[in-house]
């Protein structure tokens, strides 16, 4: 990895793409996410501790990030009844985490118990609500017996989020031109499954390159594999960084 490299890509003139970035950190154990962690944070200090890593390592292994001074999404999902929605809530936002999620299509109740319980605690981490997850595709909907295309449910709990008084969605890129007739310029768009024309989509359905997703509208993206399985993560990085970068000029 050149020194040449991380110094550009720490510039200044990348501020802007390294703050619409989180590194999903799905990786199986917490040495390999520190080790990670340590390649990349010269450049990003944004991470997604998501359910793999969670399960593994807890909120112990959030805390050593945001001991590092790292911004952590943490990507829990939360999908249960109001009452352990917001137990759970309250217990996650004594820390100082930058952002937290539940799943939108937990009904309107759920959301509003999860905003009361953010709203009551010492750190305010932005809430999102999840919409259709970005693996989903319009046959997955009608297998679940949704009788709607991935676009107009993720408008319809996109309407539930807003209403509830959520700060954002996550969703795929390609709904976002819906959602810029939709929201405020404030709310927040989490776009996970962005990938360059040549990266292998994995198990995402509804894909969009990332700089077509921020031109889109895309408040902030997330990047997994395309990183944590590459031989030079930080040459990878580079390039979806560039691509970020391209998208600002034409937000
Ligand atoms: O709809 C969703 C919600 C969350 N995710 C998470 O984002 C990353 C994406 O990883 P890639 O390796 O870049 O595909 C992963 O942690 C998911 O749990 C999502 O993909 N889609």
């Amino acid at each position: 990895m050149s020194e040449a490299l991380l110094q550009e890509l720490a510039s200044p003139a990348f501020d802007e793409a390294r703050r619409r970035i989180y590194v999903a950190l799905d990786v199986d154990s917490e040495a390999r996410a520190l080790e990670f962690v340590d390649r990349l944070s010269p450049v990003v200090d944004g991470y997604k501790v998501g359910l793999e890593l969670f399960h593994r390592a807890g909120m112990r292994f959030v805390e050593s990030l945001l001991k590092l001074n790292l911004r952590v999404f943490l990507d829990v999902k939360l999908h249960d009844i109001p009452n352990t929605v917001a137990g759970a809530l309250r217990a996650i936002a004594q820390y100082p985490v930058e952002m937290v999620n539940v799943h939108a299509s937990g009904g309107p109740r759920m959301l509003a118990a999860a905003r009361e319980a953010v709203d009551g605690s010492p750190y305010r981490p932005l809430l999102v609500g999840v919409t259709v997850l970005t693996s989903l595709n319009d046959a997955d909907l009608r297998a679940m017996g949704l009788a709607v295309t991935p676009a107009a449910w993720v408008r319809h709990l996109t309407e539930q989020a807003l209403q509830a008084g959520l700060d954002g969605v996550v969703c795929s890129a390609q709904e976002l031109a819906m959602l810029r007739e939709m929201v405020p310029p404030s709310f927040e768009r989490v776009v996970p499954g962005t990938r360059l024309t040549d990266d292998d989509a994995h198990d995402q359905a509804r894909v969009m390159p990332p700089d077509e997703a921020i031109r889109h509208g895309a408040s902030r993206l997330v990047l997994g594999r395309a990183l944590t399985q590459a031989g030079d993560p930080v040459a990878v990085l580079a390039r979806y960084l560039r691509a970020v970068k391209e998208g600002l000029n034409h937000e």
